[in-house]
């Protein structure tokens, strides 16, 4: 299987590399500064699961290739538009497009591109980010990919991804119910990019200062309202559950959206909190949505 990482980042990098050292034939999509980079250091991972410093094979986009198997996309949100307009000649009537970015509405947008066909369901749990020498750093125990159609149906593809994933470092799980899957994820994050980005602290403080864990539950509610609307079938005790899940994470737990901020980075706050604004019903009362959101365009546009 032929395969595509689009953007050789703190996800594409660590999951590619590890691809790539279990023999796998992959291929990055890069552009040029990190094509020197590549070039120049090779691909570094360092690692809790142990490190790697590998060789390995980039394209420039625009260089011909032909069109890849799978297309795993691992950019921000806000370079998604022009990275989508640049894949077209990799993307063949075989090629599968599993995207791995946080949120919801991407999948949208790739289908206009692409059409339904070529779209698989994506997600991943990962603590990672590139250090100041371009090489991945990554940090929790977690290091895992989800995949499946969104039709939930467990086709040729998926199995021969499983396949490719299969004895590779890092963990890599089927669904059949990857959309109701990224929901939770989409919830999971939205809450937590906000609320440590906006508190500017990992995940442990906030929840022992005198009102976090209450204004974490009350922020789990709202965006769960919101995401109930969306995919009915989400549980009705989801934000209690995600809550009571997060008090079992490492306390120094951050966000990839905090540590973008503290290297003074753009954030995908209109991709993550502002989608979901777009989505709630007017009437909807959001309080805590809307000041996060608030927040962080304040952050995002100083920086502009
Ligand atoms: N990091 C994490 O811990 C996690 C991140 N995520 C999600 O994964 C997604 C990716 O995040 P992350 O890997 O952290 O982001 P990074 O910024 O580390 O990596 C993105 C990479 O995409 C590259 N890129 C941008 N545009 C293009 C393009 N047109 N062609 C080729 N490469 C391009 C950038 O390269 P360049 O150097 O050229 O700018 C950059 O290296 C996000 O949606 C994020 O929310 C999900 C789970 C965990
Ligand atoms: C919370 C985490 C690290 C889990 O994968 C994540 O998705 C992110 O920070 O973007």
């Amino acid at each position: 299987m032929r395969v595509l990482i689009v953007g050789a980042g703190a996800v594409g990098g660590y999951f590619g590399g590890r691809l790539v050292e279990k023999g796998a034939d992959v291929t990055f999509l890069v552009r040029e500064r990190r094509k020197q980079e590549l070039d120049r250091h090779g691909l570094v991972i360092k690692s809790v699961h142990g490190d790697a410093a590998l060789k390995v094979k980039t394209l420039l986009s625009g260089q011909p290739a032909d069109p890849f198997d799978l297309i795993l996309l691992s950019v921000k949100a806000y370079h998604l538009g022009q990275t989508l307009a640049s894949l077209q000649p990799y993307v063949g009537k075989n090629t599968a497009i599993l995207p791995l970015l946080n949120g919801i509405s991407h999948l949208q947008e790739i289908k206009k591109h692409f059409g339904e066909e070529v779209l698989l369901g994506g997600l991943c749990f990962i603590e990672s980010t590139l250090n100041a020498q371009g090489q991945v750093e990554q940090y929790s125990a977690i290091h895992e990919i989800v995949f499946g159609e969104l039709h939930g149906e467990t086709t040729e593809r998926v199995r021969q991804i499983g396949q490719l994933f299969a004895g590779a470092n890092m963990q890599a799980r089927h669904s059949r119910q990857i959309k109701v899957e990224m929901w939770k994820k989409y919830i999971f994050i939205n809450a937590m990019s906000g609320l440590t980005s906006l508190m500017r602290s990992s995940i442990g403080p906030i929840l022992a200062s005198p009102f976090g864990r209450e204004t974490y539950l009350r922020f789990l509610h709202e965006i769960v309202a919101i995401a109930r609307t969306q995919e009915p079938s989400l549980p009705a005790d989801l934000a209690e559950r995600i809550l009571s899940n997060m008090e079992k994470l490492e306390p120094a737990m951050k966000s990839s959206m905090l540590r973008d901020m503290e290297k003074g980075l753009p954030i995908e706050t209109d991709h993550l909190h502002g989608a979901l604004i777009q989505l709630a019903a007017k009437k909807m009362d959001l309080p805590l949505l809307k000041t996060v959101y608030s927040t962080l365009k304040i952050y995002q546009n100083g920086r502009n």
